[in-house]
């Protein structure tokens, strides 16, 4: 192989076999969804989707698409043409490992909970458990991907573990880091800005990059195809999350200002964002990120700078952070002291639980933190969310161990139906920017609430005039 490319340092003038069996394991909010567009944009390619959690598995299954395990707009019908042709869902992860010439390892990553690092650096144990395996079951060469969103110098912990086999069997690491966000996967996937793969620039690594590059080439234009070493890339992920995280940390921050001055937060994004250096993008206040990466990330990003002793950089990132957690601390705290400097007994409505609309996804979503916060005040919190369940929302609330679950489920109560959650409230808060917010008959909902009646628009979604011409008193974000 090496005198074969001994004359070329260019990957893309390389031609490697091409792959027609892939394994993805893990099928959460991103395997699921990435192997679905890549199986239905390479029909000649073998796609299969492992996950331990068998449950998961049978809902990706199953043959009512409504039950898919995530909710995505678009999803059910790339599935629906794939599913069964060259896409499948298993529990059998051995015999998909040892089938596929390309593992892609998409499996979590949270933030760890304990030991070193605790708090802040990636947990890396599930990582650590598929290199394992596929260095365990692997009898043929493979090329491993990392989709994973991982600390910078995984590749070389994952190399370590496959090339310690003694088996024989080679292993190319690619990292291709996934930047779809949750509510437009599908969009992203099909039209992304661009593609990031990093690999070893030597022949068997270009290799390999090559054959990457093909698969995605089938629909992504090979100009937003962009190749790069391997720690260029695993950086990049972590850094991209990490400066969409201080955008809107930015406008947050700038949004307190705007509330102490009068000035209007939307007026003063739009204005910064018509200049062409800025850009208008991600520059909508709120009442913090969500998500189960964007904290995840900077975390992350602010534990390797301290190992690598540089404090000025961790402590830069970290403020992102701080400005996030003081956004949705201000927010409940609002709430509180507006309604006379007491919820106590009060009931409080929360139209939205999800991290952001269009998803059924809520970890580190914004409500779960306001939420345990009025409920230390406490309120009783009545919660509407179009796609996420009762179930779900206790679990969440749990999971912050900040009182019984027996405590929870008397503050937390959850109603299927919208005006169901606001009557008899004293406020109602926006915590999700659902679109169908919007179309409520707010008539309606004021004549069925406790009067004065507060709308705390935490997503600056709502008509403020109309609803004060209803009559409604309105506490909106940076204005
Ligand atoms: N959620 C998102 O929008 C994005 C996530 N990412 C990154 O992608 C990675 C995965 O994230 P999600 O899909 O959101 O996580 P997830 O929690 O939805 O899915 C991960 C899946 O991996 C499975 N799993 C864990 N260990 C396994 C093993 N040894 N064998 C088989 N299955 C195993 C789990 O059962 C779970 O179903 C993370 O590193 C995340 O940072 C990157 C871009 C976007
Ligand atoms: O690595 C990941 O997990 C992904 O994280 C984000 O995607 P996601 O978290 O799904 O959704 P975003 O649209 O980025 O929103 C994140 C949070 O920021 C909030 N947000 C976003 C934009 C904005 O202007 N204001 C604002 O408050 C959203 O409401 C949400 O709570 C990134 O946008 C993706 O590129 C990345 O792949």
């Amino acid at each position: 192989m090496q005198e074969q490319y001994q004359n070329t340092a260019d990957a893309a003038v390389l031609s490697p076999n091409k792959i027609t069996s892939i394994c993805c394991i893990g099928a959460g909010y991103v395997g699921g969804p990435t192997m679905a567009v890549m199986a239905q944009k390479n029909p000649d390619i073998k796609v299969t989707v492992v996950d331990l959690n068998a449950q998961r598995i049978a809902d990706w299954n199953d043959a009512d698409l409504t039950k898919l395990p995530i909710f995505e707009p678009g999803l059910d019908q790339v599935v629906k043409e794939a599913r069964g042709r060259n896409l499948f869902f298993s529990t059998d992860v051995e015999t998909a490992i040892n089938e596929a010439q390309m593992i892609f390892i998409s499996v979590n990553t949270p933030t760890k909970t304990y030991g070193s690092g605790k708090g802040m650096a990636a947990d890396l144990k599930y990582i650590e458990l598929c290199a394992r395996q596929i260095a365990k079951v692997a009898t043929t060469d493979k090329i491993v991907v990392e989709k994973s969103t991982l600390p910078v110098k995984t590749a070389q912990a994952i190399k370590s573990i496959l090339n310690h086999t003694g088996n024989g069997v080679k292993f190319q690491i690619l990292s291709n880091p996934e930047f779809l966000a949750e509510g437009t996967a599908i969009t992203d996937l099909i039209d992304p800005d661009r593609v990031l793969i990093g690999g070893d620039q030597t022949p068997e690594g270009k290799q390999a990059i090559q054959a990457l590059v093909d698969v995605y080439a089938t629909w992504v234009p090979k100009a937003q195809i962009l190749t790069t070493n391997i720690w260029s890339s695993e950086l990049s992920k972590l850094v991209a999350n990490a400066f969409l995280a201080q955008r809107v940390s930015s406008i947050n921050a700038i949004s307190e200002l705007c509330e102490a001055t009068e000035a209007n937060v939307e007026e003063v994004a739009k204005a910064i964002g018509m200049d062409s250096r800025i850009g208008s993008k991600f520059l909508k206040a709120s009442v913090g990120f969500g998500g189960s990466c964007f904290q995840k990330d900077i975390l992350n990003l602010v534990y390797i700078s301290k190992s690598l002793g540089l404090q000025e950089t961790a402590d830069y990132w970290e403020q992102v952070i701080i400005m996030n957690n003081h956004q949705r601390d201000r927010f409940a705290n609002k709430i509180v002291q507006t309604l006379y400097n007491t919820v106590a007994g009060k009931k409080i409505a929360f139209l939205g639980w999800a991290f952001k609309k269009d998803t059924n996804d809520t970890r580190e979503a914004a409500a779960i933190y306001v939420g345990d916060r009025l409920i230390d005040e406490q309120a009783n919190i009545s919660v509407y969310d179009p796609k996420v369940n009762a179930k779900q929302m206790q679990s969440d609330l749990n999971y912050l161990n900040t009182r019984s679950e027996d405590q929870n489920k008397t503050y937390l109560s959850t109603e299927s139906n919208p005006y169901d959650a606001v009557k008899d409230s004293h406020a109602i808060a926006v915590l999700t920017e659902w679109d169908e917010f919007k179309t409520y008959d707010w008539q309606r909902i004021y004549d069925s609430m406790n009067k004065p009646a507060f709308v705390f628009d935490g997503r600056n979604l709502l008509d403020t005039e109309a609803l004060e011409s209803i009559g409604f008193i309105v506490n909106a974000i940076g204005r």
